[in-house]
């Protein structure tokens, strides 16, 4: 696709700017063309919709901020996060700070039934054709990185059928997400310069995003790791992303089940 923006990835700042230089120098060279048109499956939208708080469970075997979390086998973690009620699958893709493949997109896929997120540093359209051609439903766009570009690749995400998982950490990359039309905003609570995690972020910045009018799916992000945590986002948010605390678990059915166990169950 001709006539994208160009990104200002020089000026990310912190560990956030190392990853999407490192992931820009990899597709440096990428065929931008995306090609014709897709029809997409398994929608990740409407999965986030239904009644309650969501979970989308994240395949993460290491990490910027924990390094190794757990070797898991990509399929295996998938299907126990099924099991245990995900209503989406988070896979990173990113191979240096996250240990991730595209093989382990394939194979999550090719586990469950619910939709699949592709989690990675989009830097270059041709990383959502990728995205589509590997069978998920939706990728990640990151207002940090993509700025006034946001909105052209969320166009280029729903050319090729794809959900966009578009995430914000403060107001100005929220109303730069309102601007651009997203569907799904997610709020990070971790600022991804610093890493620090501050769960007042996601109930802030949801309840800016409804005042605005915004009527698509919220989804709040990290640091989640108790049901009190969930406290705050459970009646606002239509879901929540949840990596870390899962993956680390051990056993990870009964981890996503014990999370988000209904207010009822987890009181007294
Ligand atoms: O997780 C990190 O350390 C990290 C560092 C730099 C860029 C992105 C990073 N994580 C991406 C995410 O936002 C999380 O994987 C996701 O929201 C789940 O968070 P958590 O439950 O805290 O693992």
């Amino acid at each position: 696709m001709s006539g994208l923006p160009p990104l200002s990835l020089e000026s990310v700042p912190g560990v956030l700017g190392r990853i999407v230089m490192e992931r820009a120098a990899d597709y440096r060279a990428a065929d931008p063309d995306v090609g014709a048109p897709r029809t997409g499956t398994r929608h990740f939208e409407a999965a986030l919709r239904a009644p309650g708080l969501s979970l989308i469970a994240e395949v993460k075997r290491a990490s910027p901020s924990q390094g190794a979390i757990a070797p898991l086998d990509p399929a295996q973690a998938a299907r126990a996060y099924e099991a245990g009620g995900a209503a989406a699958i988070s896979c990173l893709t990113e191979p240096r700070y996250f240990d991730g493949t595209a093989q382990a997109l394939h194979d999550v896929v090719a586990a469950v039934r619910v939709p699949v997120l592709r989690k990675d540093f989009v830097v270059h359209p041709v990383m959502l054709r990728e995205a589509a051609e590997w069978g998920a439903s939706a990728a990640l766009l990151m207002v940090s990185v993509l700025g006034g570009a946001t909105g052209a690749y969320l166009e280029i995400a729903h050319h090729l059928g794809l959900d966009a998982l578009v995430e914000v950490h403060d107001e100005a990359e929220l109303d730069i997400a309102l601007v651009a039309g997203a569907r799904i905003i997610g709020v990070n609570n971790r600022d991804l310069t610093t890493l620090h995690i501050d769960l007042a972020v996601s109930p802030r910045l949801i309840a800016r995003a409804r005042a605005a009018g915004f009527t698509g799916v919220l989804v709040a992000e990290s640091g989640y790791r108790t049901p009190a945590d969930l406290e705050r986002v459970r009646d606002v948010a239509d879901a929540v992303l949840v990596g870390t605390s899962l993956a680390g678990s051990g056993d990870l059915t009964r981890a996503a089940r014990d999370l988000m166990a209904p207010r009822s169950l987890t009181e007294g």
